[in-house]
């Protein structure tokens, strides 16, 4: 799931790794996608170390069916690891743990950040800005291509979340316009040239079901009611049964 509408979505600025928070509509789009996905199973999360992500990621929390209680886990020194660590065996069977990942980051858009896009655009030229912004190879002028972005982006998911899904856990990212067009390319197996035309909305969750090393995108889960995801594997259906 991409990220609702930060405050610099708002303003049309080029964001990147400025690490700006969502505005109040962000906020309702998170908690509206959160309703969409309340009763999918879910055992872990990944989100950028960027703070709209992070947000978006709790906000949707709220909604879920399990009221398990989202941690974000601190690794980032063994002081925090140690000082974050939760003791009861019990506590910790109620919570989702958060891994923050700052591979899983808005691509690092250079000296286009902080600047608006329309206004960017009438200055160097609407096909210039275009393949800054869309083209898999161009990099905006000192930032990162697409290219790039998927360098650490997925290999980053290959690592760390596809063998989760390999052992069966249901696992949700949340990140960014960029780093998740780059992880969708790799899922959809997308060129070069079909990846131009990928766009993502803010706050809009997209279901993939992952079978023996292939990913079968299901489109974006509608509602609780929706019966539809249920009918993907048996694990699913059986998870429904369970849940009614
Ligand atoms: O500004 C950005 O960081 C991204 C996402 O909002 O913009 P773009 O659509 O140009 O990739």
């Amino acid at each position: 799931m991409r990220h609702g509408e930060s405050m610099w979505n708002e303003k049309n600025l080029f964001t990147g790794c400025v690490d700006v928070p969502l505005t109040s509509k962000g906020v309702d789009e998170a908690i509206e996608a959160g309703k969409r996905i309340r009763n999918l199973p879910l055992d872990i999360i990944y989100t950028s170390a960027l703070i709209r992500a992070q947000m978006t990621t709790m906000l949707a929390l709220t909604q879920h069916h399990c009221m398990k209680d989202p941690v974000i886990m601190h690794h980032e020194t063994e002081q925090a690891r140690i000082w974050s660590q939760i003791y009861s065996e019990d506590t910790t069977k109620q919570t989702i743990p958060v891994i923050e990942a700052w591979q899983l980051n808005e691509r690092m858009y250079g000296e286009l950040q902080g600047f608006n896009k329309q206004e960017t655009a009438e200055k160097y030229g609407k096909e210039q800005v275009h393949n800054w912004r869309r083209s898999y190879h161009v990099r905006p002028p000192n930032g990162e291509s697409l290219e790039m972005c998927l360098g650490r982006a997925v290999t980053f998911f290959k690592e760390h979340i596809e063998p989760l899904l390999w052992s069966g856990k249901h696992v949700m990212v949340v990140a960014h316009a960029n780093s998740l067009r780059s992880i969708i390319m790799y899922l959809d197996k997308l060129t070069s040239r079909q990846v131009i035309n990928l766009e993502l909305s803010t706050g809009v969750p997209m279901l993939y079901i992952h079978r023996e090393g292939n990913f079968f995108r299901r489109g974006s889960p509608i509602g609780s009611s929706e019966a539809g995801a249920y009918a993907y594997t048996e694990s699913l259906a059986l998870y429904r049964q369970q849940l009614d």
